[in-house]
């Protein structure tokens, strides 16, 4: 139990601190934590005592004007037009070490001090650092740096020289542009603009950069639309002078270094210096050091940066919901709709948990509805409000290999039944004609017509019927389909007594409600045939929901009454349980031979 509390440190300081930080009145955006800095202090302090790993309770935050606001009522709340998150209180920053490398010595390396790096989720434990790439060519000439400072060709000093530094500009090589402005920023004095015009105008940003600079924070928010982590090298402020405005941000320090990598280490050396470090490291630290004189691996602070993109659902969720409430965790996904089921006490947050599963489920899903009321209607179709993203219901869904268009706003779709739909049909047998009484837009139909001799698919909703035909040309199988749209008595009645009748083995009866109520259907279908020729009587599988204690029996019991007969051999299977000890079950057995030929019927 201390485990869980210990693993949701946000509990913790939601108990302590005023809960006003969490939700806004007007304008709609959300933010998340105060920023009184004894508060950030405390719960960092708690945070990092008690969990590895990153959390939003821990790090800190870039930005030091936010502005806390006052708590989201729930009237307010109700009232709210669309939830628009503060992405930006949700970026944390976290100090770590890293072992800056050369680009070539790094994989070896990170397979050595595997127990040592960084391991968190999501997060890469090798990081570039921006715009210290080295042209190929260049990099060969500091491969002839290296030989020369063990003392070996000095020619290539020379040559070195010459390019770097413009040494015998003139004579040598034409400097690269980079090389050529750090050999103006060398010479540049307080007369500098004197005898280099052009500098100033160098320094100045170029005129997009200026924009987006101008932009701030929707500049920023741009940059950072798939970005989710982000790792800088802390310079080191006594290493020389920050060059940053006249050459541009890429080559801050003056340290040409070649393209390098970080590795990054792991959170509990963040503020180590090299004698605190494992052995394993101050092992490689120092066998580099031996190897030339000038010592290429180095310890560096670095700043990582987590995102909104970074964090969970669950994570942002708990952060933005009042202290106490549920989270939601789980929700169905039809093609690109995800279908929340919320409790009335997420019903003042809907919007917001909408973009929040949005956002983090995108681009699979692009809109999130939630079930306004129980399914009543016979077309057992969902009154759905969409919450968030765009407002189409039709989609399309793939199930064991075959594509069907489904509108949820005017037919019954349910992915949860996949599996049962293919254990029924795996009961099918190429020989075999399957009747199936309530298709909806017709996921066991098709799957069956494709294994099958033939099917005979209806349902009382002509939207229904109508995607059922389409996707029957969808799936190319329109030619073993026979489609029908009328109740599903008349249905029965209609097949089994036409020449239908003779070939039909198997029958589909999914309307858990009411389907056993049907089968009194059944009743006298063969009695105006002769009694002494061979007749198959069809396996029924009727499907049916039941809250009793022994759902089997019960559902025995609806059957035999349906179908006014006293005993039936009934293979019982329970499909999945719908809601607290309410079961869905599909009874499967063969039709009664004195249930077909019985003298009395119903009446249509
Ligand atoms: C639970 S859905 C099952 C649909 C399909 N078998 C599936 O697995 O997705 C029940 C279907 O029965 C249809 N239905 C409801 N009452 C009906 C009736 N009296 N006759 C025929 N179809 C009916 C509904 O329109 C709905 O499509």
């Amino acid at each position: 139990m201390l485990t869980k509390l210990v693993l949701r440190p946000y509990s913790l300081s939601f108990t302590i601190f005023s809960p006003h930080r969490f939700f806004p009145s007007k304008p709609h955006i959300l933010s998340l934590f105060s920023t009184s800095t004894s508060t950030q202090n405390l719960t960092l302090t708690l945070a990092q005592t008690v969990s590895y790993g990153p959390s939003l309770h821990k790090g800190t935050r870039p930005s030091p004007q936010y502005v806390p606001q006052s708590p989201l009522k729930e009237e307010e709340a109700e009232e709210e037009e669309e939830s628009v998150i503060d992405e930006d209180g949700f970026t944390r920053v976290f100090d770590i070490a890293a072992l800056r490398v050369p680009s070539k010595d790094c994989f070896p390396l990170e397979n050595r001090l595997r127990g040592h790096l960084l391991n968190w989720p999501r997060i890469r434990n090798i990081a570039r650092v921006p715009g210290d790439e080295l042209e190929e060519g260049f990099s060969k000439l500091m491969g002839e740096k290296r030989e020369i400072m063990d003392g070996e060709d000095e020619t290539s000093l020379d040559s070195l020289n010459r390019r770097i530094y413009g040494k015998a500009e003139g004579d040598g090589e034409r400097l690269s542009p980079v090389l050529y402005r750090e050999k103006l920023v060398k010479t540049f004095d307080s007369r500098g603009f004197a005898n280099f015009r052009n500098l100033a105008k160098m320094s100045r940003p170029k005129r997009k950069k200026r924009k987006e600079e101008q932009e701030g924070f929707e500049g920023k928010k741009e940059r950072r639309k798939n970005d989710f982590v982000m790792v800088e090298v802390v310079e080191n402020g006594e290493e020389g002078e920050d060059l940053s405005g006249l050459l541009g941000n890429e080559f801050k320090g003056r340290k040409w270094r070649g393209s390098t990598r970080l590795l990054l280490l792991d959170e509990q050396y963040a503020d180590k210096g090299v004698e605190e470090m494992p052995e394993a490291i101050k092992a490689v630290l120092k066998e580099n050091s031996g190897q030339s004189m000038a010592s290429t691996f180095e310890l560096v602070r670095c700043k990582l940066t987590l995102f909104y993109n970074y964090w969970q659902m669950n994570e942002i969720l708990e952060a933005l919901l009042p202290n106490g409430t549920i989270v939601p965790s789980a929700f169905e996904t039809v093609g690109h709709i995800a279908h929340l089921n919320l409790r009335d006490e997420h019903l003042p947050y809907k919007k917001l948990i909408a973009k929040v599963v949005l956002d983090k489920n995108k681009p699979k899903i692009q809109t999130v509805v939630n079930k306004i009321d129980a399914i009543q209607n016979d077309y057992r179709t969902m009154q759905l409000e969409v919450l968030a993203g765009n407002c189409s219901l039709v989609t399309t869904v793939v199930e064991n290999g075959f594509r069907f268009h489904v509108d949820l706003a005017t037919v019954y779709w349910n992915s949860r039944l996949a599996t049962e739909r293919q254990r029924l049909l795996n009961c099918f047998m190429r020989n075999d004609v399957v009747c199936d009484v309530f298709t909806g837009v017709g996921p066991i139909a098709i799957s069956a017509a494709k294994k099958v001799k033939r099917v005979y698919a209806n349902d009382l909703n002509p939207f229904a019927v109508e995607y059922l035909e389409r996707n029957s040309v969808l799936n190319k199988l329109e030619r073993k389909i026979e489609v029908f749209n009328m109740d599903g008595r008349r249905f029965i009645n209609a097949v089994f007594t036409s020449q239908k009748a003779q070939s039909i083995t198997q029958v589909v009866m999914n309307l858990p409600n009411d389907a056993a109520e049907y089968l009194d259907a059944f009743r006298g279908i063969f009695r105006k045939k002769p009694k002494d020729r061979e007749y198959t009587l069809p396996m029924i599988h009727v499907y049916g929901f039941s809250k009793a204690r022994d759902p089997e029996f019960d559902f025995h019991e609806r059957i035999s009454i349906a179908l006014s007969e006293a005993a039936v051999d009934v293979k019982m299977h329970r499909v999945r349980l719908v809601a607290p000890g309410k079961w869905m079950l599909c009874a499967s057995f063969i039709l009664p031979e004195s249930v077909a030929f019985a003298k009395t019927t119903i009446n249509l």
